[in-house]
């Protein structure tokens, strides 16, 4: 048996149907894997545990937006431009590469954020050859990872499979805004598949093309530099990793709480806010405190639109540390690009504490009309988000953003207007928690394995199958009156696997490979008394429970609100 966790933890994933690759009577296809039975349960269940914290614990709005989504948006976000990875392939077997990483898998260089330039003269200097036949590289391109489509018969309308689901929240700020009275900070989230058209996934369940996020908007105004609710995690003790300190030879991480992390300086009361609530849900699922660290990104990693970004990371025994979870300060960037390309005004409002005159521009239609034709309404729109403390600033002439592309607005085209107000309109700021739910479920699968014995200890609230209801043998009436525990145990709500095959202990064993926390039995007694067996998968011990409070038992169990040896008579 090989000793590699990771392929033991597939093994059993397949076998037992966690997880299996997709399409595989076909061959199968790279980054793409499907969800068996148990998987599908235990990533609903991972997913509810993020909900209960983000929305039903925060209080923010959820919403459900297309996957595929039209053109404008990635032109206006960035990512027909950014989103892009360094690629080669080698010019013998046509294997495809992530420069980046092949220069750091074969050379044990850093190359994160260089320039396709750079990698190429990298890979010639040292003669990297294709690791799988030693043939020649070909060289260096960019690769966009969106996956596009043309929407409708018609040729022309480009349409991508979103490789976030972030997008489709800051283009519905306006009634989001709206819908929170007007006030911030406020949360917007949504859980749904991403896709990436990764260019060499190797990683297994880690890297997938099509993959499931789940993501929070937190807009809020920047002047405030509290954060309401901090105090919920700023106790929480996290292990730090920030830049200072990756770019020390012999760097550490750094073991504080958020509180004071974020009085050095070193994360913004949101990050620390989201770090800490962060560490405590993968806690409550098994990962332990050793296994988890906060890294900031380095300057040339951080996406192109983000200040800020530090990844919760989990630690593997194949993979080393990997991000699961990336909190990123997106500043205002989105909501401005999206101005700027849409036209539609997503600022918010503050009001001031003293009224101020400000200066703005009113357009002239009638000269901006027949000066820019269908571009002029954008244009007026553009100028009217204009505001200045000085007459001076908007002499002259101005420059406004249409469509992605910077427009001269020659004086004649406004009147510069006076104004006292008592309020501002200016753009949110946006912190952004975005959890990457498969990645974290592998790291669940892999935290809750018992190497020793080769199951799986899942926290009991997590496991995908809760009960099991077994008869002792099987004879018509105990088959008959197991079944009925069974289903009254699903009516209750629970998951419930009914099992009569195999000796008794065979289907112990067999439940808990996959975690199942309690195994319910029905035997000679049940018959008598209507009393069951209770087994706890991680003792083996057992208690004896009427059958009239086996649902009550059971959900004080999984609760964690009832104590096994408490939970009956011992057998
Ligand atoms: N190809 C993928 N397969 C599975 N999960 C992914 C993938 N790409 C991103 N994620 C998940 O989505 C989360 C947020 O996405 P983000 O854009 O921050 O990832 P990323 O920094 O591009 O990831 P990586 O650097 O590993 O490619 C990640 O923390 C991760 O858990």
């Amino acid at each position: 048996m090989t000793e590699d966790v990771y392929e033991r933890i597939m093994e059993i994933a397949r076998r037992r149907g966690f997880i299996l690759p997709a399409f595989r009577i076909y061959g199968g296809a790279r980054g793409f894997y499907d969800y068996g039975p148990l998987g599908a349960l235990l990533k609903r269940k991972i997913e509810e545990k993020w909900r209960e914290y983000y929305v039903h614990k925060e209080g923010f709005m959820e919403i459900e937006a297309p996957n595929l989504l039209i053109g404008e948006v990635f032109e206006a976000s960035g990512h027909v431009e950014h989103f892009i990875d360094p690629m080669t392939h080698c010019s013998e077997c046509g294997e495809f590469f992530r420069a980046d990483h092949l220069a750091e898998e074969e050379l044990g260089v850093d190359a994160e954020g260089m320039s396709p330039e750079e990698l190429e003269d990298l890979i010639r200097e040292h003669d990297l050859r294709c690791p799988e036949c030693g043939g020649e590289l070909a060289e260096v391109t960019e690769f966009n990872l969106m996956f596009d489509t043309n929407i409708g018969p018609k040729e022309g309308r480009t349409g991508y499979l979103r490789p976030e689901t972030a997008q489709a929240i800051f283009i519905q700020f306006k009634d989001l805004y709206r819908w929170a009275r007007q006030k911030l900070p406020f949360g917007v989230v949504q859980i749904g598949r991403a896709y990436r058209n990764e260019i060499s996934p190797r990683q297994g369940v880690i890297r997938l093309r099509e993959f499931t996020q789940a993501e929070a908007e937190v807009f809020f105004d920047p002047e405030e530099k509290e954060y309401p609710g901090f105090e919920r995690y700023a106790d929480e003790v996290l292990k730090f990793y920030p830049i200072e300190e990756q770019r020390k030879e012999n760097g550490e991480m750094l073991e504080m709480s958020v509180r004071e992390a974020v009085e050095e300086g070193m994360v913004s009361q949101p990050i620390g806010y989201f770090l800490g609530l962060t560490k405590r849900m993968l806690n409550e699922m098994g990962v332990p405190n050793e296994a988890i660290r906060s890294r900031q990104h380095l300057p040339e990693e951080r996406a192109h639109y983000a200040s800020d970004c530090w990844d919760v990371e989990v630690k593997l025994e194949r993979f080393g540390w990997v991000e699961v979870v990336g909190i990123a300060d997106r500043t205002d960037y989105d909501l401005k690009k999206h101005s700027e390309h849409s036209g539609e005004d997503l600022r918010a409002f503050r009001e001031l504490e003293e009224p101020k005159i400000v200066y703005r521009p009113e357009p002239v239609m009638k000269e901006l009309g027949p000066r820019f034709k269908s571009d002029a309404p954008k244009i007026a729109e553009a100028l009217r988000r204009i505001t200045a403390e000085s007459e001076d600033e908007l002499k002259g002439g101005l420059t406004v953003e249409v469509d992605g592309k910077e427009v001269e607005v020659p004086p004649e085209c406004y009147e510069i207007v006076k104004e006292k107000v008592t309020g501002e309109r200016f753009y949110p700021h946006v912190i952004e928690p975005s959890y990457g739910i498969d990645r974290i479920l592998y790291c669940v699968l892999e935290h809750n394995f018992d190497p020793e014995e080769g199951v799986f200890r899942f926290p009991a609230w997590l496991a995908p199958i809760e009960v099991g209801v077994f008869p002792l043998l099987k004879r018509s009436d105990m088959v008959e009156y197991a079944r009925r525990v069974a289903r009254m145990l699903r009516e209750e709500g629970f998951t419930v696997e009914y099992d009569d095959s195999g000796s008794i202990g065979r289907r112990y064993a067999r439940a808990d490979e996959i975690g199942v926390p309690y195994c319910v039995t029905v035997d000679h007694e049940t018959l008598e008394d209507d009393t069951v067996t209770i087994r706890d998968r991680d003792t083996t011990e057992q208690v004896r429970v009427e059958v009239d409070e086996l649902a009550d038992v059971l959900r004080g169990l999984i609760d964690g609100d009832l104590e096994f040896e408490e939970a009956g008579d011992p057998v």
